[in-house]
């Protein structure tokens, strides 16, 4: 498979060593703001670059039919285009806010638990993810995430980072350099609390499910997500 990398950070570099040990090719690198690059030789683009560029970088992969998995955060109020942009050109296209499969396990567990606490008054929930300190947004995509899970079981109304009012989800984020991303949901009440904590130990989880969402997409039309490509019910 032939592959554009568009974003050559700390991602793009973990996925291209992924991708060469699993026997597909580098067509293209992207580093930086490059509004006319050749995308045509590539079978999939696979965006880890900046919430100002992702929606470009998506868009030109669209226009030009080349599948898209897009991993960047802090970009989603152009989601819906994206979409638009998708169907449009009857393209293929991923967006996840983490591509580990820890974590795709954790958004279930994460659900799971919400359903179970929500007619229980007496416990609040608060949720915290620690970050690197070169992170440029903040919640991280994946609270984000995990915050809507639990939206969709409970009589919360929306997350809030820091100060939250008693109908929201207060989400703090920690940014303490080197740690690759932990995420924890707390249940408090007076006599006791649950805490369930997802810890990314490297970005190699994150890598090799971005490259497998790229070796899954060839040949499919759509809008998809990782519960299609892990297969998880
Ligand atoms: N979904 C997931 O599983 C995961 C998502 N992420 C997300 O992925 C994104 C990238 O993370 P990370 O690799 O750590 O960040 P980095 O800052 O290490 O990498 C981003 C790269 O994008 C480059 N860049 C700048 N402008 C453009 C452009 N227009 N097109 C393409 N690339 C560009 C930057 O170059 P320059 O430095 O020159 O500006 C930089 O090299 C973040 O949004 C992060 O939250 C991260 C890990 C997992
Ligand atoms: O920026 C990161 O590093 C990460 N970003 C993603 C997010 O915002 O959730 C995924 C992972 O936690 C690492």
């Amino acid at each position: 498979m032939k592959i554009a990398l568009l974003g050559y950070g700390k991602m793009g570099k973990a996925i291209e060593k992924i991708a060469l040990d699993r026997g597909h090719e580098i067509v293209l690198k992207i580093d930086k703001d490059s509004s006319d690059y050749n995308i045509s030789d590539a079978d999939v683009a696979i965006d880890f670059s900046l919430p100002s560029a992702a929606f470009s970088n998506i868009s030109t992969c669209l226009e030009n039919k080349v599948p898209v998995i897009s991993g960047t955060t802090g970009w989603l109020e152009n989601y819906d285009k994206a979409v638009d942009l998708c169907n449009e050109h009857k393209g293929a296209f991923i967006y996840a806010s983490n591509f580990s499969l820890g974590v795709n396990i954790f958004f279930q567990l994460n659900e799971y638990l919400a359903k179970m606490m929500s007619n229980l008054s007496q416990y609040d929930i608060s949720m915290e993810e620690i970050h690197h300190t070169q992170k440029l947004d903040a919640p991280s995509g994946t609270a984000i995430s995990l915050a809507e899970g639990i939206l969709k079981h409970t009589d919360k109304t929306a997350w809030k980072l820091d100060e939250a009012g008693t109908n929201e989800i207060p989400i703090v984020a920690k940014r303490i350099e080197n740690v690759p991303g932990t995420h924890t949901i707390n249940y408090n009440s007076e006599v006791d609390s649950i805490e369930i904590t997802h810890t990314a130990h490297s970005r190699q989880g994150f890598a090799l499910g971005a490259v497998i969402a790229a070796e899954w997409i060839i040949g499919k039309t759509g809008v998809f997500n990782m519960k299609d490509v892990l297969n998880l019910s």
